[in-house]
């Protein structure tokens, strides 16, 4: 077996800049890749015209270090897509403007509620009632101690009605807010509350628009990054290598692959979500609440049918582009170009609708989801084409789009689940602290390569 410093596992964000960290500081390092592709849910299609991002696209203007890697390596940014725009929204049958929704008789929600659109309420609770003045107030033990309820025991405790505390429900496309840890949602909220931070919102505002503080996209696709930071590892980075076991002794660790390799390092890094670490032999075996965090931590999925726009069926019914649904599409989002261009289009189902759409096989599924929109929005019959589809539950590698916790779970899990385990240390953006979306894998990435350039 090739010997190294470190083998990380993994070349998603996070096990790529772990890996360019150790580089930088003198480590010899190996990066194993299960698949042909590096990036993880960072994915440009190749396959849909357009190019379309299956994961990651949006980069905030606080990503110090996603920013710092782009300017390093020479990657390319531009102004971010509008995905922000006023959604229109689909209820009970009936198509309803944003505006209208105060006043429309489906709104049964109470007092300041009534000028909040359902897929805002959510947040609109968690914006008012969030208890810390700091961003990591979700995590303290605290935060643990009280408020790993479920999300919907933490409406009920603030106030939100029980019409209010339905719709949040239908919003998440799974419908059981009793299985969402509340602390799940308030470390996303911990975040933007800050980052949204100077930017005036109203309820009036969706969750989008209260969040849409301008945002890049990389040039030529968020691929660019991934592959600019696995060329800058100058050939540490093999793809097609499987990991189906770590063993590790007091001196040094063995990465075992499926196709028979195996790789000696002193240390290692596991960048691997959950999900997939859980198909990992590790001895010694992990332990207590770490183990059950691999085991057990639920990761949700992400349904994409991607559209041409052939005709501007907003232009037909008056309303916006956008829609939210509760129906079996959780929303179709159109985003607008920067040159105002509006002639593609998405529609996401997340939640147990997402996993409903997932069993429908992949050649019927866009035709199923076109007759669906045609039913709720009938302007759209005729105007929307399938270019393609993709499922992030049915990834034979990454199993899921997030991850979550249910109710107790974070207070389980929290405390020891990243905590280094023999020679292996955790990255991973749901090992995350402080930051959201691709920032958190550099972040957990970047924590990872410290505690080792501690013990090195
Ligand atoms: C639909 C979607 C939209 C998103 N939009 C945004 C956005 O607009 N802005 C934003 O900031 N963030 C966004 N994110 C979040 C962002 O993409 C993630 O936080 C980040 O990419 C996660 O990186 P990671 O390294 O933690 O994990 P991953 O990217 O999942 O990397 C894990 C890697 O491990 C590999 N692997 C799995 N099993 C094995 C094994 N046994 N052996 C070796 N390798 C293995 C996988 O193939 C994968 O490459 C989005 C995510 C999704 C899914």
């Amino acid at each position: 077996a090739e010997k190294t410093d470190v083998v990380v596992i993994g070349a998603g964000l996070a096990g790529l800049n772990a890996a360019l960290l150790l580089a930088e500081n003198g480590c010899r390092v190996t990066v194993l890749e299960a698949g042909r592709r590096i990036g993880g849910r960072v994915f440009t299609s190749t396959e849909i015209e357009g190019s379309p991002e299956h994961g990651a696209s949006q980069i905030g203007r606080s990503y110090a270090r996603v920013l710092d890697r782009c300017e390093a390596l020479g990657v390319k940014l531009a102004q971010g897509s509008n995905i922000y725009d006023n959604y229109a929204i689909s209820l009970d049958g009936q198509l309803i403007r944003p505006g209208q929704w105060e006043n429309h008789p489906l709104n049964k929600t109470v007092g300041a509620e009534r000028g909040v659109v359902p897929f805002a309420l959510g947040s609109y609770y968690l914006a008012k009632t969030y208890p810390w003045n700091t961003m990591d107030g979700w995590a303290s033990p605290e935060a643990l101690a009280n408020y790993d309820v479920s999300e919907a025991d933490y409406l009920r405790r603030v106030g939100a009605s029980s019409a209010a505390i339905d719709l949040v429900a239908r919003g998440y496309g799974d419908g059981d807010l009793d299985a969402i840890s509340a602390l799940t949602l308030m470390q996303e909220m911990g975040r933007a509350k800050f980052e949204g931070k100077g930017v005036p919102t109203s309820a009036k505002q969706d969750r989008f628009q209260q969040a849409s503080f301008l945002s890049y996209r990389i040039l030529g696709g968020s691929s660019r990054l991934t592959d600019a930071m696995a060329d800058a590892l100058k050939g540490a980075v093999l793809t097609g290598k499987q990991v189906t076991a770590i063993d590790m002794t007091e001196t040094g660790a063995t990465v075992t692959c499926g196709d028979g390799s195996s790789y000696k390092a002193d240390y290692v890094i596991s960048a691997l979500p959950f999900t997939a670490l859980r198909k990992v032999a590790v001895t010694p075996a992990l332990t207590g609440g770490q183990a059950d965090a691999v085991k057990l931590m639920p990761y949700s999925g992400q349904n994409q049918v991607w559209l041409r726009v052939k005709a501007p069926y907003w232009e037909q019914d008056g309303i916006e582009g956008s829609m939210w649904t509760d129906g079996p599409v959780s929303m179709l989002r159109q985003s607008i170009a920067p040159d105002g261009s509006r002639d593609s289009a998405v529609a996401i189902t997340s939640g147990v609708k997402g996993d409903a759409l997932d069993r429908i096989p992949a050649k019927e599924r866009g035709e199923y989801v076109l007759s669906e929109l045609a039913r709720m929005r009938p302007s759209t019959k005729g105007k929307l084409e399938v270019l393609g589809v993709f499922s992030w539950k049915l990834d034979p590698l990454i199993h899921g789009c997030r991850h979550g916790y249910h109710p107790g779970q974070m207070k389980a899990f929290r405390p020891t689940m990243a905590q280094p385990h023999a020679r292996m240390h955790f990255a991973g953006e749901h090992t995350r602290l402080m930051e959201v979306g691709m920032e958190s894998a550099m972040e957990t990435g970047e924590r990872a390569a410290l505690e080792i350039l501690d013990r090195i």
